[in-house]
């Protein structure tokens, strides 16, 4: 049963899609329901697919990848615009907004007004404030970007260098970047198209330091658009990926703003100069927190499409022989292929699971801030949005990279669409908090909470299972059978995590005790930090998972498939960290062996059902973006109709043949030298 969100004016089906969708064993209908979030949300998300790929503006994505970075930058504020147009005249919400964020695949200009601009305002200004900008945001009045990191520090925001000095005479900060290391330079949509900015500046009254603080800053004329005196603006310069963005610089030279333009919710500066503060010192990185979970789902959104591409491509493709008398098999028939590619749609069905618990759970966090100023959740969230953010990064990396070079040579095309995923995934693991960084802060927390237990408090959340003494496990997995019990999977990543935690804290402990300064006994143990990170984050995958499809209402075909693929992420990553589970005694040597076989029988098992898994994801062609994925599996015709489009193919003999080869081939080139 399949959907067909794709274009149903083009040529028929592939032959050999048609028949690995006619295979399925379950309803394809059930999944896509699953992902969108009831039968309204797909209805909405198909009636936005109409809407948006309808228009020329958003058709045809792989025309992006002919664009200079200018015509991609002036493209990507036409769509930009258009698509603020259409969330005001339909009301869209954030939700929705969300939705069409990820149809278009991110490529617009401005994004991070609502990214992070208005998220900022609504999490740190005042009332007062909210009420004079929040409607100048949302009627786009103004636009504005997140200004943070600076030339010299991104990760280390104590070191920042901007600074907001406090005039009590004139009531005004006088904002400076005193040094080229302190110009801001990253920040989205800063470059060209922000006429405001929150800027992440040092506090200064009378002299004395009071840290990180934010301000609202107008950048350009409201009139012409010209930076305002004293502010120099520009773009960084071409990237790994979204170049569409003009990611931008900003220098300040002695800029006066208003005492109102610090955002005050939190800390507060008086008339005269008086500081306050309430509420948790971390609560100005609220927007951080925020990016971090959604990032998460990007990072589903984008891994989903590399699949789908891999998926469906390895159906179509036949090469090689595996008997000399059969046909070319489907590449999708190899065993190796099979284990490439569906660990990796394994993995992005976890992280779906993942990243809706993640969101509910950053949703009820911020219910209980709102109604009853509680900020009791902030660092547990703060703690798995950190690690979840960059075990998903490196998960949707690895995977897609394997996606890629799954599609062999018209992998490597750009219009396969692959390329452009990593690199957006590569922006992911780097950007609002670099990888090992924020790994170290889950890590930091976790040394926390097993501090706790060692003191006899009783720890809850995501560290639960630090209550358990591994001293008391011993491997569940008694036959190869048992290697499918999901109860005894989660059992095992939990001692798994839990032994590696409480084995750094204890050698943190000891060097501590035996003289070593903290620093050092820290530094020497930063690799082990981040690896309980990952352990952590891994278990919170397997038990979300596992939770999702232990308590899906649907058919019990759809639940079937759903629990080999949970299966098959919780087998694979065993595998990929066998050293670990060994070391800490979850599993066996005997154990490792059979989880391996058990894994190659999922492959057989999910097989007939993998065509149909990724057609669950229910991508219309203009959003997958990619000429190999194509839903009708018409691959070798579209690859044939993009050289028509290629600027390349737009005169017959390039003009460099009468510039440069010809003079060469003709000897004219080499006389005159
Ligand atoms: C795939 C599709 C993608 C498409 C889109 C592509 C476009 C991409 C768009 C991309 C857009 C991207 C846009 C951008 O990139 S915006 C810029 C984003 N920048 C960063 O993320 C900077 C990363 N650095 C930090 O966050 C901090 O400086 C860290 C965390 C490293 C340390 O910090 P610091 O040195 O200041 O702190 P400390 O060490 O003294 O103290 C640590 C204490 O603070 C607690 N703490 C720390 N942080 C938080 C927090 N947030 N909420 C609550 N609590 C927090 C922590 O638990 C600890 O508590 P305790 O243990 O003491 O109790
Ligand atoms: C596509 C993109 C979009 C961005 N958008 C914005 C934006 O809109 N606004 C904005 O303000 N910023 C933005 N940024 C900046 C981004 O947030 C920072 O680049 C990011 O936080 C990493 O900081 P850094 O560049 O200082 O890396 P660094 O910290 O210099 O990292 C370099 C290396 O040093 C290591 N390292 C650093 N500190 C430690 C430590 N304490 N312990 C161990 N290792 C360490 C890191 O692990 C890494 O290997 C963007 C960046 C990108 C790539």
């Amino acid at each position: 049963m399949a959907n067909t969100t794709t274009d149903d004016s083009r040529k028929e089906n592939n032959q050999d899609l048609t028949l690995e969708r006619s295979n399925a064993s379950f309803n394809i209908n059930e999944i896509t329901e699953i992902i969108d979030g009831g039968v309204d949300k797909t209805k909405f998300r198909k009636e936005m697919e109409k809407l948006l790929f309808d228009d020329p503006l958003f058709k045809d994505f792989y025309k992006t990848f002919f664009k200079t970075r200018s015509e991609l930058y002036e493209e990507s504020i036409a769509r930009g615009v258009k698509l603020f147009s259409l969330r005001q005249k339909y009301k869209w919400t954030d939700e929705q907004f969300e939705v069409i964020e990820d149809l278009v695949n991110h490529l617009f200009g401005m994004s991070l007004h609502f990214t992070m601009f208005i998220p900022s305002l609504e999490r740190l200004a005042t009332e007062t404030q909210k009420a004079k900008w929040l409607p100048l945001a949302t009627n786009f009045k103004i636009l504005g970007t997140y200004a943070q990191t600076e030339m010299g520090h991104g990760t280390y925001l104590q070191g920042l260098e901007t600074t907001a000095t406090y005039d009590p005479v004139t009531e005004e900060f006088i904002l400076n970047t005193p040094h080229k290391s302190s110009m801001k330079w990253w920040p989205g949509s800063l470059g060209k198209s922000s006429t405001h900015a929150l800027v992440q500046a040092v506090l200064i009254i009378n002299g004395k330091n009071y840290g990180m603080h934010p301000f609202m800053l107008q950048l350009r004329s409201l009139d012409n658009h010209m930076p305002l005196p004293g502010i120099e603006v520009g773009d960084i310069g071409p990237k790994m990926t979204v170049n569409y963005n003009d990611n931008g610089f900003l220098l300040l030279k002695n800029v006066r703003i208003p005492r109102q333009h610090m955002l005050m919710k939190h800390a507060q500066v008086s008339s005269d100069g008086k500081y306050t503060s309430s509420g948790p010192n971390k609560a100005i990185y609220a927007t951080m927190v925020l990016v971090r979970v959604k990032m998460t789902k990007w990072v589903h959104d984008a891994l989903r499409k590399a699949i789908t591409t891999a998926v469906r491509y390895s159906a179509v493709r036949h090469q090689s022989k595996m008997d000399d008398s059969g046909p070319e098999p489907q590449i999708l028939d190899y065993q190796t292929q099979q284990y490439k590619l569906f660990p990796v749609l394994a993995d992005t069905y976890a992280l779906f699971f993942m990243s809706r618990n993640l969101r509910r759970q950053y949703n009820r966090m911020m219910e209980d801030i709102r109604n009853k100023g509680s900020y009791k959740m902030l660092a547990e969230i703060h703690s798995i949005s950190c690690g979840l953010k960059g075990l998903s990064s490196k998960i949707g990396i690895d995977g897609a990279s394997i996606c890629r070079t799954a599609c062999g040579g018209h992998g490597y095309l750009m219009v396969a669409g692959i390329s452009e995923v990593l690199g957006l995934l590569h922006s992911v693991v780097t950007a609002e908090g670099e990888y090992t960084v924020v790994c170290l802060q889950t890590a930091r927390y976790l040394m926390k909470q097993i501090a706790k237990v060692s003191v006899g408090e009783v720890v809850t959340e995501s560290c639960e299972y630090l209550n358990v003494d591994p001293q008391s496990f011993s491997c569940p997995l008694q036959t190869p059978a048992d290697c499918f019990n999901l109860t005894f999977l989660c059992d095992i990543f939990r001692n798994r995590a839990n032994s590696l935690i409480r084995s750094v804290a204890s050698r943190l402990q000891i060097a501590i005790e035996s003289g070593t300064p903290q620093h050092i006994a820290m530094n020497n143990n930063l690799q082990s930090l981040v690896r309980v990170a990952e352990a952590h984050s891994e278990t919170i995958m397997v038990l979300d998972f596992t939770a999702a499809v232990t308590s899906l209402r649907t058919s019990p075909e759809t639940i079937k498939v759903l629990t080999s693929l949970c299966q098959l992420h919780a087998l694979h990553t065993i595998v990929k960290h066998a050293g670990d589970f060994m070391e800490t005694e979850s599993v066996g040597l005997e154990q490792i062996k059979w989880i391996r076989e058990q894994e190659l029988k999922l492959l057989e098992i999910i097989r007939p059902n993998a065509v149909a898994l990724v057609d669950a994801f229910d991508l219309h062609d203009d959003s997958l973006g990619s000429l190999l994925g194509v839903y009708d599996g018409n691959v070798y015709e579209r690859l044939y109709e993009s050289t028509k489009y290629n600027p390349m193919n737009q005169n017959v003999v390039h003009p460099s043949y009468h510039k440069y080869l010809k003079p060469l081939m003709s000897g004219e080139m080499i006389s005159k030298l």
